[in-house]
């Protein structure tokens, strides 16, 4: 059930340049799964008026406190960062159709691959994955290694990979650049990052089962205001599909990406 609620702010630190990991307490953390996301007000002034969509990394329901990182590059998220420990958060949430967990079987190889800020809601995924005997390999693409972040928490679930633009940290290129030299064997796939990035893996990987979770820009976040539709494949039931409510995980084949 999507609730809004005014969440307290328990910890808030800058984990890589202009990357700030926010973690909040409220009772909505109970309704959470991974690739899920809450939409956030950020200011009680009337400035910026729209709330900012940002996925859920990390659910911890025995604390109700779940964690979310973000880039400071906007207004918006530029408030969000100076946030102090105690402050109260205006949190819409959690919205949308987060990664289907249950589609990996125990003793399958779930393969996740993240671009930028769409690395944070893999953490959640890849943990729900492990707890369910799920193998997972992760590769994770950044710019340069100064916005990379949660290098040790990945490693400790599985097999990670870092990739940057640069080669300033791990491998240089693209993560489809890494994945055709690494061949590596896996049932299913999962991932979250930039549109070119996952066009490029729907295409690599057309044989395999996958999902993806698309950014679109947002109003409403609740299927209200249509500023978040996509065209869909040939085929597909519908013509077009609401990212905020019907996604922002699809599997792959439904949206034209
Ligand atoms: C489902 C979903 C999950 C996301 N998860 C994350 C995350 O975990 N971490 C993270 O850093 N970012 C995430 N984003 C992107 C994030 O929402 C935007 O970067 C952020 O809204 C930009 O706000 P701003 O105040 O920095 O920029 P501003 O330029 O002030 O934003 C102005 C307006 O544009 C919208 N906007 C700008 N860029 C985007 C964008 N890329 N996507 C959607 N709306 C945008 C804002 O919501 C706002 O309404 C996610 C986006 C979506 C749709
Ligand atoms: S953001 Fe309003 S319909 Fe999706």
């Amino acid at each position: 059930m999507i609730r809004q609620e005014r969440m307290t702010v328990v910890s808030q630190r800058e984990i890589a340049k202009d990357i700030f990991e926010m973690t909040l307490q409220g009772q909505i953390v109970q309704e959470m799964s991974p690739g899920q996301f809450v939409h956030i007000r950020v200011s009680d002034l009337l400035e910026p008026l729209l709330r900012r969509p940002i996925s859920i990394a990390n659910i911890q329901k025995e604390a109700e406190e779940f964690t979310i990182i973000y880039r400071a590059q906007g207004r918006g998220t530029k408030v969000l960062s100076q946030k102090q420990v105690g402050d109260e958060v205006d949190v819409l949430g959690p919205l949308g159709n987060g990664f289907p967990v249950e589609e990996a079987r125990e003793g399958e190889t779930a393969l996740l691959v993240g671009g930028g800020i769409g690395v944070p809601p893999l953490y959640e995924l890849s943990k729900q994955l492990n707890a369910k005997g799920v193998r997972t390999i992760h590769v994770l693409g950044f710019q340069t290694e100064e916005v990379a972040f949660y290098e040790e928490e990945f490693t400790k679930l599985g097999e990670t990979y870092y990739v940057t633009d640069d080669g300033s940290k791990g491998f240089k290129g693209f993560v489809t650049d890494l994945l055709n030299e690494l061949n590596p064997d896996f049932n299913i796939f999962y991932s979250c990052g930039p549109l070119p990035m996952l066009r490029a893996l729907a295409s690599m990987y057309e044989e395999k089962k996958g999902y993806l979770s698309l950014e679109e820009r947002m109003g409403c976040g609740i299927g209200a205001c249509f500023a978040c539709i996509c065209k869909t494949e040939e085929g597909q039931e519908k013509d077009y599909v609401k990212i905020c409510s019907d996604g922002p995980v699809f599997e792959k084949g439904v949206v034209k990406l």
